[in-house]
């Protein structure tokens, strides 16, 4: 099938380059003709019939006027015997009376109405003693060709047919024979044609001015284009463009091969079909070398990859759409995380969540060797803001505390709601003195901020006590219990003040020499240990 497409597409064009030079011929026969280049062959015969003509009338001249009849009669009979184009002749004398004639010539001069000979009607005078006597008529078949019905007789028209026929066919046969030498698939033998179709990659050779000599099966089906239209273009012709950026200039990777005699591998070009289809092409090229190692052409491999490319951008919007959604879920997490370790009033960690991470710091503590310590937070009596106030105010009492405590420790230590109005706050790494003074500090930023922010009220203080993990409790609820012992004390001994935990008997007496506050409502006096702490603000 594709030897019988081949043979029609070289048929094809080679027929109409024949007709159209037989066409040319027959041009220059008739314009040679007209311009007199070729030889006149009525004029030749009407030449010659004269030449005739007058050889006999010179004949007839010495026989006519002794007027015998058999004689004259005799002679016209063998001349027209002799000369078959001669279809009558007869003897006219001087007054027009006809003397002599030879087959019918009163009928056949009778279309004669002239005074000249034609080519068919010779008038040749007769002579006696140089005096005419008469005319001799010779009427003549018409010379072929010459008249408008016998143009078919016409040697020009017969050359014109002949080089229609025969000339068609040979400019044809050599047509065939120069194309095929000319077809640039012709430098490639039918073998390495086939060879080639074999490939599932596509191949193109170029020759040392890019033309394309061959290009196999798997590229023509890609690019669903006909031999015809490839062979002989050049390959810089095809509409290549940039892999990468359709902006920049197109680097044709054979062009190099072609300069420098070297191989290009893995240049990424796109090609667009005739059909608007674009494929995107790895593209090696190796150089044809000639007996002196000059290129002398090039051999193309196409790699497509525009499937490997589509599937590889899709796969890289699901994996950008996958850690999209990644984010998401780890965002949500991070919400839920938040949620659920959150108090939802204050922000602060709630039990659950604070003490699991109590546990975790107090482990670290005891493995590193480091110091630890916890300070609990009870606000004074709340229970009378609550009553005085109403329940939504000691709402924003203990939103106040919770962010007292957490802009007064620092990001590794630990803010928790334990419940109610009651804080607890662990600082890793931190001395006891140390975390007394962060103590101090929160105490004095609660009964000053209550005071600076409501302007009536409620003016609220808080009761804090202190334990650290030198003071060798078991683990973190017991520190915890040991904190919130020293927080009884404060609070035994008049609120408002941060008691560090000691041993029972110190404590008892603590408790006893403690000063109660003045007034329940308004800042309580300000015990001496937490004037220093106004200073120390820990981050
Ligand atoms: N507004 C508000 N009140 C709460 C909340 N949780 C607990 N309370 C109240 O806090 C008060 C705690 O009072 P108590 O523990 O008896 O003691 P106090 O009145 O704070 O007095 P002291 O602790 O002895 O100084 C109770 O009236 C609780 O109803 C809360 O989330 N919001």
């Amino acid at each position: 099938m594709d030897a019988l497409k081949k043979a029609v597409g070289v048929l094809l064009p080679a027929m109409r380059i024949s007709l159209a030079l037989v066409m040319l011929s027959i041009c220059l026969l008739f314009a040679a003709e007209m311009l007199g280049f070729m030889p006149d062959r009525s004029k030749f015969m009407l030449e010659s019939r004269k030449q005739v003509s007058e050889a006999l009338a010179i004949q007839f001249s010495t026989i006519a006027p002794d007027q015998d009849p058999h004689r004259i009669e005799r002679m016209l009979n063998a001349l027209i015997k002799r000369s078959p184009d001669i279809l009558s002749a007869g003897i006219r004398l001087q007054n027009n009376q006809l003397i002599f004639q030879v087959n019918d010539h009163v009928k056949e001069w009778a279309d004669y109405d002239s005074q000249k000979s034609t080519s068919t009607h010779l008038v040749v005078p007769i002579f006696r003693d140089s005096e005419k006597w008469g005319d001799i008529e010779f009427k003549f078949a018409p010379i072929a060709g010459e008249s408008a019905s016998d143009f078919l007789e016409h040697p020009s028209f017969k050359m014109a047919i002949f080089f229609l026929v025969v000339g068609f066919f040979i400019y044809l046969a050599f047509m065939l024979r120069t194309l095929k030498v000319l077809d640039p698939s012709a430098v490639i033998p039918e073998r390495v044609n086939a060879a080639f179709d074999t490939l599932a990659e596509g191949v193109i050779i170029i020759d040392e001015h890019e033309q394309i000599v061959l290009v196999n099966d798997a590229f023509l089906k890609k690019i669903a284009s006909p031999t015809s239209a490839l062979l002989g273009k050049k390959a810089s012709q095809l509409e290549w463009k940039s892999a990468e950026d359709s902006t920049t200039d197109v680097y044709l990777p054979w062009q190099t091969v072609l300069k420098t005699g070297k191989s290009s591998i893995g240049a990424h070009l796109k090609l667009t079909s005739p059909d608007n289809d674009t494929f995107k092409f790895v593209i090696n090229a190796s150089p044809i070398l000639s007996g002196n190692d000059a290129p002398q052409g090039v051999l193309i491999t196409l790699d497509d990859i525009t499937e490997i490319e589509e599937r590889n951008t899709k796969l890289q919007i699901m994996v950008s759409k996958l850690e999209e959604s990644q984010a998401q879920v780890k965002e949500q997490n991070k919400e839920l995380h938040f949620l659920a370790t959150r108090d939802s009033l204050t922000g602060c960690l709630n039990r659950r969540a604070f003490n699991e991470l109590f546990e975790k710091a107090f482990a670290d503590a005891l493995q590193n060797n480091l110091e630890l310590c916890c300070i609990m937070v009870d606000i004074d009596h709340f229970k009378r803001v609550n009553d005085n106030y109403g329940h939504a105010t000691g709402d924003v009492i203990i939103k106040l505390l919770a962010e007292i405590l957490t802009n007064n420790t620092r990001k590794i230590d630990l803010v928790g709601r334990y419940g109610g109005e009651e804080f607890c706050v662990v600082l890793p790494g931190l001395s006891v003195d140390e975390a007394i003074t962060v103590a101090e500090r929160i105490r004095l930023r609660i009964k000053s901020e209550s005071v600076a922010r409501y302007e009536t009220g409620p003016w609220v203080t808080a009761s804090l006590g202190v334990a650290s993990i030198l003071d060798k409790p078991e683990d973190p609820s017991e520190l915890n219990k040991f904190a919130d012992e020293a927080l009884y004390v404060a609070k035994e001994s008049g609120r408002n003040r941060v008691v560090r935990w000691q041993l029972q008997n110190e404590f008892a007496e603590k408790v006893k020499t403690a000063p109660e506050p003045a007034e329940k409502n308004l800042p309580a006096p300000q015990p001496e240990a937490a004037k220093a702490a106004d200073d120390c603000y820990h981050q």
